[in-house]
């Protein structure tokens, strides 16, 4: 009998999402909230692994590199169970579309249908440390505009959840993606997001339809600052790092 999955895991939950609206926004904003991916409780418990110590490989404190002010941490192997199936399951939907424009874009359109087999080829690459990440902003911090990518191999969507609620445990902190578009000035986009609820995002260049002919735009991200209280996010990057 074939087997479906659990109606509370990650790969039900990926299907269930409304992807006629996810798609549309992203080919018509490089961006795309999902709605609600985690319970309140599901992001207290994954805010709380940032004081664990032993599940990261490394701590960056933004400050220190110019990268803005706060910190974050990028989860060891074995990644939490729950991180890696989320990983894999939004990958497996998404593969298909990073194909789609990459054949928009006259690269090669060949990004496997699985997960695993994307990271074996990170990792053939050179690409072998794990990217999933927790990030944590107190008053005052802010995370400047940037791109996540840490080798030649690069997944051309990434998710980032905000775990913390919007208005009670901070205020300010938005998350912000500028769309750089060839020979015309840059466009910003702000994007709301809801406790648990994640965005869906173009890493670097994505392709869109003009009127003559296909172009790139190129894409970063970052956070405003924040104006009060604590915000933990989860970034859930595709590629491996190098
Ligand atoms: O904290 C945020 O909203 C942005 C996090 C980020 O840069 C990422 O997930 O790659
Ligand atoms: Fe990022």
């Amino acid at each position: 009998m074939p087997t479906s999955p659990a109606p509370t895991s990650p790969a039900h939950i990926v299907r269930a999402l409304d992807w006629s609206r996810i798609e549309t926004d992203l080919a018509m904003r490089g961006c795309a909230t999902t709605g609600m991916l985690f319970s309140p409780k599901e992001c207290a418990a994954l805010a709380a692994l940032y004081d664990e110590p032993g599940r990261f490989r490394s701590r960056v404190v933004m400050q220190r590199h110019g990268f803005g002010q706060g910190e974050y941490q990028y989860f060891d192997n074995p990644l939490p169970a729950s991180i890696a199936a989320w990983r894999s399951a939004l990958y497996e939907r998404l593969a298909p579309l990073a194909n789609a424009w990459a054949a928009a874009m006259g690269q090669p359109a060949d990004y496997p249908p699985d997960h695993a087999s994307y990271l074996a080829r990170c990792h053939a690459a050179g690409q072998l440390r794990p990217t999933p990440l927790l990030l944590r902003y107190g008053e005052g911090d802010y995370n400047c505009l940037h791109q996540d990518l840490y080798g030649d191999l690069q997944f051309p969507m990434q998710l980032t959840v905000l775990l913390s609620r919007p208005g009670e445990d901070f205020t300010g902190g938005e998350f912000v993606l500028t769309e750089q578009r060839p020979r015309m000035q840059s466009r910003a986009e702000v994007v709301s997001l809801a406790q648990g609820e994640a965005v869906i995002f173009a890493v670097n260049q994505r392709p869109v339809a003009g009127t003559r002919g296909t172009y790139r735009v190129t894409m970063r991200h970052g956070v405003s600052r924040v104006r009060s209280g604590c915000r933990h996010t989860l970034g859930i990057i595709f590629h491996d790092a190098r």
